[in-house]
């Protein structure tokens, strides 16, 4: 039996024995020769975490703020769109799972769940949401107004997809969101 997934890298082992190499490749892969993506990985592996020792540690507590509301710890689920490529419940499991543990969620303009069925798989959970500003501003304008009714708390404008990048797995694989799944704004 194989084991169960522990690390980042576990889970990366695990969705790419799991997934269609065409949606494991979506998920796993930057833009053109990946050089960013190399970069923000070898950035995170030189965060170092110092040991400090000989004080109390009988109640420790990695809870903070953002936005005004409290979080259990300082990492968030960012934007990452079309999760029910990975899982029936997409967008609706992470919302759980970020609940579960205390933590937000930012869903994806082109998420496969709707604003409103993430909201009522987790009510009472800190949810944010992703924006693109399409051309119709009337869409744009209906997304905000659904999130704001579905209690999400902030709006998060990404600013850099008037082109996207060029991810040249997608275009080897010639990558496609599977016919049973439509994105939100879609809808
Ligand atoms: C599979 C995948 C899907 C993503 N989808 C979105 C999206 O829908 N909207 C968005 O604004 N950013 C999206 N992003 C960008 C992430 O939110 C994030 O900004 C980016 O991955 C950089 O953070 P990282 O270095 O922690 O991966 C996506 C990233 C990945 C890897």
């Amino acid at each position: 039996m194989t084991p169960k997934p522990i690390t980042v890298d576990d889970y990366e082992a695990y969705a790419r024995r799991s997934l269609r190499k065409s949606v494991y490749d979506y998920y796993r892969s930057g833009a053109e020769d990946q050089q960013t993506l190399a970069d923000n990985v070898a950035a995170f592996s030189r965060y170092r975490l110092y040991p400090r020792v000989l004080r109390d540690v009988s109640a420790t507590d990695l809870s903070t703020t953002i936005l005004g509301q409290k979080i259990s710890m300082p990492i968030c689920v960012g934007s990452t769109a079309m999760q029910r490529m990975a899982h029936p419940d997409g967008e609706t499991a992470t919302a759980r799972a970020c609940r579960a543990v205390g933590t937000g969620m930012m869903l994806s303009s082109w998420a496969t769940s709707s604003i409103e069925e993430v909201a009522e798989a987790a009510p009472d959970s800190l949810r944010w949401m992703q924006l693109y500003i399409y051309k119709d501003r009337n869409l744009t304008k209906s997304l905000v107004q659904r999130a704001e009714r579905s209690g999400y708390k902030a709006i998060f404008l990404t600013v850099d997809t008037p082109y996207l990048g060029r991810r040249l797995a997608d275009v080897r694989n010639k990558f496609q969101l599977p016919p049973h799944l439509r994105l939100l704004f879609r809808e």
